[in-house]
Formats: C-alpha cells, sequence, structure tokens
C-alpha cells in the first residue's frame, strides 16, 4: 500500500476499497440491511431560475396536505442517487440529476440522510389532477409566503444548498459505486505538531493503511472516530479534541440487498492538544499495535491536506440527536 497515493486519491473525491480487517471492531461485525438495520433518506433541493424551491405536498395521512422537500426512504437494490431521482420523480413529477452532495446528516447509526442539489432534466410540475399516495401536489416556494411545513428541519438543508449554489464550498460531491458492507469511515486523521510537520494515523494489520472506524449499534458514525483514537492512545484520549472535519467522498453501491448495504465515508478528523506545552510538538503516543504515526514528507502533499482543513473544504455531516 503507498500511503501517499491513497491520500491523494481520497483528497481527490476517489474511493479505497474497504478492508476486511476494520482497525476498531467488535470482533463479529454483521452487514447492514436496509430497512431493517439502517435507514437512508435522500432528499433533493432544486431551484427555479427565480430562485423559489421546490416542494411537495404530503398525502400521508400523519402529514396530510403538509408541505417538505422531495424525500423518502431509499428501497433495497437503489444506488442513492436513483432513488433521490425516483423520490423526485414521484413526489413532484419532475425527472433530475444531482448536482452534488451537499450534506450528510445522521441520527444514531441506523439513520443517515443524503442531500442534493439538484437541477430539473425533464416532466412537469405534478399537479392536483395526479395526486396519489407519493404526494398531493408539487409547487415552487418563494420560501417567503406562508406554508405549513411537515417539518422545520428542511429550512437547514434549503439554506446549506443555497449557500452552495452562490458560493461553492467544497467539490462536487457524487457518491462513489464502490461495495461496502457495514457503515464504516475511512479516516484521514491528521495532527499537526506546532513545528509545523503533518502526521496522519495508519492502521498497520497485515499492511500499512488508512484506518477503518466503523460504526456500531452504540456509536454515531462521527463518534466512531472518537473510538479509534480511544484505542490508538488511551492515554491522551481526554486532552485531545477529535475533531471530525467533514467528508472526502461516501462510498455506497446497494446493488445486492444485505450484502452491500452498507457505506464507507472518506472522513477528514483532525486531533489537537486542548492544552499547551512542550509536549505539542509530537503527536500523541501511540499506545495500540495496530496503529502507527506517518509523518508525511511530500511538501505539496502536505500542504494539499493542510489547506483543506484550512478551508473546511469538506462535503458536511451533521450528527443530529
Ligand atoms: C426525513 C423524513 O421525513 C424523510 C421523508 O420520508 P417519507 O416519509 O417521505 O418517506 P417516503 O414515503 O419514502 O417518501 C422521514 C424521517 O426519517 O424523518
Ligand atoms: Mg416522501
Amino acid at each position: 500500500m503507498n500511503v501517499n497515493n491513497d491520500v491523494e486519491k481520497l483528497l481527490n473525491g476517489e474511493g479505497l476499497e474497504v478492508n476486511d480487517e476494520f482497525d476498531s471492531a467488535p470482533a463479529e461485525v454483521q452487514a447492514v440491511a436496509l430497512r431493517k438495520t439502517i435507514t437512508y433518506i435522500v432528499s433533493a433541493v432544486i431551484f427555479n431560475e427565480k430562485n423559489e424551491v421546490l416542494m411537495v405536498q404530503e398525502a400521508k395521512e400523519n402529514c396530510y396536505k403538509q408541505w417538505y422537500l422531495p424525500a423518502g426512504r431509499m428501497e433495497e437494490g437503489e444506488s442513492i442517487v436513483e432513488a433521490m431521482r425516483r423520490e423526485v420523480k414521484e413526489e413532484a413529477g419532475f425527472d433530475c440529476k444531482p448536482i452534488t452532495l451537499v450534506l450528510v446528516q445522521e441520527q444514531g447509526p441506523q439513520w443517515i440522510r443524503f442531500v442534493f442539489l439538484a437541477e430539473i432534466t425533464g416532466g412537469s410540475l405534478k399537479t392536483m389532477a395526479e395526486a396519489d399516495a407519493e404526494s398531493l401536489q408539487a409547487q415552487w416556494w418563494d420560501q417567503d409566503s406562508p406554508l405549513t411545513l411537515r417539518g422545520r428541519d428542511i429550512l437547514r438543508l434549503i439554506d446549506t444548498a443555497l449557500k452552495y449554489r452562490k458560493k461553492p464550498w467544497h467539490p462536487v460531491a457524487h457518491p462513489i459505486d464502490m461495495c461496502c458492507h457495514v457503515v464504516v469511515q475511512r479516516l484521514l486523521l491528521t495532527f499537526s505538531s506546532s513545528d509545523g510537520v503533518l502526521w496522519l494515523l495508519l492502521g498497520n494489520i497485515k499492511d500499512l493503511h488508512l484506518p477503518v472506524a466503523v460504526s456500531v449499534k452504540t456509536h454515531t458514525v462521527t463518534w466512531a472516530a472518537n473510538t479509534l483514537v480511544q484505542e490508538a492512545m488511551p492515554s491522551s484520549y481526554y486532552d485531545l479534541n477529535v475533531n471530525t472535519r467533514g467528508i472526502l467522498g461516501l462510498q455506497h453501491n446497494g446493488r445486492v440487498p444485505g450484502k452491500t448495504d452498507g457505506l464507507c465515508f472518506n472522513t477528514v478528523v483532525s486531533l489537537e492538544h486542548t492544552g499547551e506545552g512542550p509536549h505539542t510538538s509530537q503527536p500523541p503516543l501511540i499506545e495500540s499495535p495496530r496503529f502507527q504515526w506517518y509523518k508525511v514528507e511530500n511538501p505539496q502533499l502536505r500542504d494539499k491536506i493542510q489547506q483543506r482543513i484550512t478551508t473546511g473544504s469538506f462535503l458536511p455531516v451533521h450528527s443530529l440527536y
């Protein structure tokens, strides 16, 4: 394994195969099964030329006639983009294509929402005459006129998409079609010492690799990085900030229900000492034979990683509680 090549791939939004060996996972890691042990939600923010956002009126009994973004639960065998396009077509009448993912949200390790900024490629606005179980109708909303919303949670999604549309702050991100059977993070876990040296945490099972943190029942995705750091450097853990900066890429296939329903977030996490003093010039002591620090000697690669962290140029991942 060539560390620099793998890091370059992640920085370019490419994927890496997920090893069978996990750096931090219970002995028996179960494959996730869509709609049984994991729920994926897709949602699309679509604007028209007047900056109005596409909304759908719900037909479900528990939110009847309330308005929401086109959204819904992924179905078995779908890719993330196929699910998003299906929900927009069913609920709003339009064909669309993704421009980019703009936000990933998680609520515990068993609910993850993928939010796209998308654009129309065909079809027509669903009218009341076409009302069915998927939705009553769709309309363009100027975000000022009163609308009874199914949930105010979508305001943050619309705001994020609007901000990205005005000033993109991360590269366009599309799901990478690669198989995974569990929900994991491939970590680009960095430590910048006070003398400007950049270190990466590597797993060293079989061969050197960027570590994989598995999200298990009790931990959210973002918490998985904490559990890995706790395992690698327990004595320093409480003197460190484990800062999940965001996603470089998201790997999912979904074609084989029960076997490829998992996903891998390629995530940048930075470690910072909470205190000060001479110890901050060195990375925290590794206390597990499964990990080691890797010094980034290549100045271009070091600067590329540090620049992404400084500018926050990542697809955001938010944990909802
Ligand atoms: C975040 C959601 O509101 C997403 C929308 O889910 P729907 O209830 O619309 O699902 P479908 O029937 O598949 O369209 C649900 C939730 O998990 O809170
Ligand atoms: Mg829906």
